[in-house]
């Protein structure tokens, strides 16, 4: 019988994508304020993602885009009349326009934090919506990412849903993009849960850039899932790093099975880190691999620019695994090379794959960004709303609808324009038959 598995749940990137420097501590989206973005490479790019990885064996599946520009959230604010009324007002406040027409909902990494039926005490498999309350256009994801999570994972029997934490600074929480989890998948292992700093204050913290997770937000997460104490491990996040632009985790740090791949400077101490891991997953008979880049190698500036380590390393049917790193990573000789000696020589990591997310990428949004992985044993799959499973034919089926739908071109500018929302919640509410998701958006209410 085949055994439980790791399913990479990709965000399909949505037809408003554009760049409008909307995340403070995320050097990315910064740069690229009001460059030019083409919606339609960005979601072809993700799309051949999804299939290449599909062809080559790795289970995977899609999550669609939201609906933006998010008219409830302008009404909520103030804004007043018939749609084209309120985006001609709202025009006006081009930040706030961007914000509540971002396609940020892409990177799912940061829809939820997910754990396996394996660690959580009633058998099921758990998903807390993250609250994404750092960033205003990230805190709008949660209620439709809510919908869709449910109408994805519906049985009860297999799959318990947690609604967003409180949307406040001490419970801030950002979701997978913050947690790893170390082990075999089918069985027990342990959950590591990254912090940036304790919301109740006290601790060390970033100084340049805020730290987007707290400590309170992963404790309610462990808690609400079900984990044991001995199987969890709580650590926080070294805070120079996120002072140079490592808002997330997963821009520092990716974990499979046995294997954590991670920076040297990744953690505020990494030496306990590791031996912590080590000694817990000794005592589930699991080994442990750590692969540690030392800054020598790699510095914390070239992780940032390369996205290196927000990569997806998958385990492959013949037990060694690929890592999937963007083009970027290829452009830096001295990270070129690093890798290719870790392919050489890793024994475990004997295959790289070099991905193009060049419009996702400007924004700070990597290859481990794009997706949420969800493992699952073969009767949660067979659970799973089948229309989002990647197949020959949903990709297909995909790729033409998306050449349908969306524009080549998009510019904070355009976002006033009522076309682009009736564009957008065409397109949607075919999607959302294609997917048989039910009416997942608040135009569809
Ligand atoms: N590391 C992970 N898991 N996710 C990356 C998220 C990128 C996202 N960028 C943005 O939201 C930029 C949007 C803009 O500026 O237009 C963010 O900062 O939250």
């Amino acid at each position: 019988m085949k055994r439980s598995m790791e399913v990479n749940f990709d965000g399909l990137v949505g037809p408003t994508h554009h760049y409008a420097g909307l995340s403070f501590g995320n050097e990315a989206s910064t740069r690229h304020r009001n460059h030019d973005a083409n919606p339609r490479l960005a979601a072809q790019q993700g799309l051949l993602k999804m299939k290449s990885l599909s062809d080559a064996g790795f289970p995977q599946a899609v999550l669609p885009p939201h609906e933006r520009p998010h008219l409830p959230a302008l009404r909520q604010l103030g804004f007043s009349g018939t749609d084209g009324q309120i985006l001609a007002a709202a025009a006006r406040y081009p930040q706030l326009l961007s914000a509540v027409s971002s396609a940020s909902a892409m990177w799912v990494a940061n829809a939820a934090t997910v754990s396996p039926s394996a660690d959580s005490a009633d058998g099921r498999v758990h998903f807390t919506v993250a609250n994404l309350n750092n960033k205003f256009h990230r805190a709008l994801e949660a209620k439709t990412t809510g919908a869709v999570l449910a109408a994805i994972f519906a049985d009860g029997r297999y799959f318990q849903h947690h609604p967003p934490l409180p949307s406040v600074a001490l419970l801030g929480d950002e979701g997978a993009a913050n947690h790893s989890r170390l082990g075999r998948y089918d069985e027990p292992g342990i959950q590591l849960f990254v912090y940036g700093k304790d919301g109740y204050g006290g601790g060390a913290e970033p100084g340049r850039y805020p730290a987007r997770q707290t400590r309170e937000a992963s404790e309610a997460i462990i808690r609400l899932h079900q984990l044991a104490p001995e199987r969890t491990l709580l650590v926080q996040q070294n805070p120079a790093v996120i002072d140079e632009g490592v808002f997330h985790n997963d821009v520092i740090a990716v974990s499979n099975e046995q294997v954590l791949f991670y920076h040297q400077h990744a953690f505020m101490d990494g030496v306990s880190v590791r031996d912590r891991l080590r000694r817990r997953l000794a005592l589930l008979q699991q080994d442990f691999l750590p692969v540690e880049v030392p800054a020598d190698r790699v510095s914390v500036a070239d992780a940032v620019q390369t996205y290196l380590f927000n990569s997806q390393l998958l385990s492959r049917q013949d037990g060694h695994m690929t890592l999937v790193v963007p083009e970027e990573a290829r452009r830096d000789a001295g990270v070129w090379r690093y890798l290719a000696e870790l392919a050489a020589e890793n024994g475990v990591i004997d295959d790289i794959r070099v991905v193009d997310l060049r419009e996702s990428m400007r924004n700070g949004g990597g290859p481990a960004c794009l997706r949420l992985r969800i493992i699952l044993t073969q009767d949660e799959y067979r659970a799973v709303n089948p229309r989002v499973l990647m197949t020959e034919y949903l990709f297909l089926q995909l790729s033409q609808w998306v050449d349908r739908h969306y524009r080549d071109r998009l510019n904070q500018q355009d976002l006033a324009d009522p076309a682009l929302l009736n564009e957008v919640r065409t397109a949607l509410d075919e999607l959302t038959q294609l997917l048989d998701l039910g009416s997942v958006y608040p135009f569809q209410q």
